[in-house]
């Protein structure tokens, strides 16, 4: 009979992973995804699960890395959450298991997870992508993965400017008063993007936040939020000026609202590019369309569970 699984929670998790320890883990992963070779991944399109009453959806993502030895799958909560809401607008767990007798070895807080990877992700897409020199970024929202984006960005690249803007004020004040390097607090969207290199979207947003007019060409903008068919964050000029790249071609096919309803054509996905099999169109304005990856959980969770092993003198 197998062991109980082990519960590694938010604290813990957060000791055990760092975004420098999982750019190269999540760049390999991204890179064998994107070969489509079953024994390296397999990694069905998420099935969400429709919360109707609760105005959200229970994201399912299971992944298999056979030769890796890694079966997991992440729960994911996602709701769309009306203005002054103090509810959290994802909650995530990260389910790892023994893929040969299929008993569960530990069950994770999937939130720093989902925010550490996600914007590592984007790291990386900005690192393939963004035009050489860039100078200045700008993030529009203030939530969690604005905080992950902003820390995670800032360790890995030299930017001159760092600005953000928010819906709401309060919203600008939490997040400058949370970080601890600088950060300008703009009072419009077009303000924090005019004149940018790099622009992250990570709003809650189902209505374009980021118009294509504002946007500098050449620049770059990893995606983030709008993972629904019928979200947006992006308009229809910007989707069509811009050579779009995804994590996943199936995935933005079925998920994206800025990639369905503005009928862009996903040029690439990230993987295709770090594989070398696709370019990376750094003199063009690109959009990097993310919406999220089991692959990117199961990595992410084997790392922590690997290093709790190794913490707690296990095997
Ligand atoms: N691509 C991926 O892998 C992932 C995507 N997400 C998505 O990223 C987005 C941000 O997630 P979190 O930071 O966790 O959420 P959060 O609730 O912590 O932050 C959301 C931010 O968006 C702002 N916002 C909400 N509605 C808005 C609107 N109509 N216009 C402008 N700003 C608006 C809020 O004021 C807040 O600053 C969500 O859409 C979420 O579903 C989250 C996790 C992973
Ligand atoms: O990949 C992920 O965890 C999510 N994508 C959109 C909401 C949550």
């Amino acid at each position: 009979m197998a062991a109980p699984p082990v519960v590694i929670w938010e604290r813990e998790v957060q000791q055990l992973l760092s975004p420098a320890d999982l750019i190269p883990r999540l760049e390999d992963a991204l890179g064998k995804f994107s070969r489509r070779d079953a024994a390296e991944v397999l990694q069905p399109v998420r099935t969400a699960v429709p919360l109707q009453k609760h105005g959200g959806f229970m994201g399912l993502m299971p992944t298999y890395m056979e030769k890796d030895g890694v079966l997991s799958t992440k729960f994911v909560c996602f709701y769309k959450r009306e203005e002054g809401s103090t509810l959290p607008a994802v909650q995530a767990t990260v389910v790892l298991l023994d893929p040969e007798y299929g008993n569960v070895k530990a069950v994770m807080d999937g939130e720093v997870i989902t925010a550490m990877r996600t914007a590592a992700v984007s790291a990386i897409s900005a690192k393939l992508l963004m035009p050489p020199q860039a100078e200045v970024l700008a993030i529009l929202g203030t939530g969690k993965q604005a905080l992950s984006h902003y820390r995670v960005f800032t360790e890995m690249f030299l930017f001159k400017e760092v600005r953000v803007w928010s819906r709401t004020k309060q919203g600008a004040a939490r997040f400058i008063r949370s970080i601890d390097g600088p950060v300008q607090g703009c009072s419009s969207a077009e303000e924090a993007v005019r004149g940018a290199d790099v622009i992250v979207t990570v709003t809650g947003s189902t209505q374009p936040v980021l118009f294509g007019q504002w946007v500098k060409a050449g620049a770059h903008v990893a995606a983030v939020g709008a993972c629904r068919p019928d979200w947006r964050e992006l308009d229809d000029v910007l989707m069509k000026e811009a050579v779009v790249y995804a994590d996943s071609r199936e995935g933005a096919m079925l998920e994206s609202g800025d990639v369905i309803l503005s009928g862009a054509e996903v040029f690439a996905e990230l993987g295709d590019v770090i594989n070398g099999t696709k370019a990376a169109h750094r003199e063009k304005t690109t959009v990097f369309k993310s919406l999220g990856m089991g692959v990117e959980d199961a990595v992410s969770a084997q790392l922590v569970f690997d290093r709790w092993k190794a913490k707690a003198g296990k095997f």
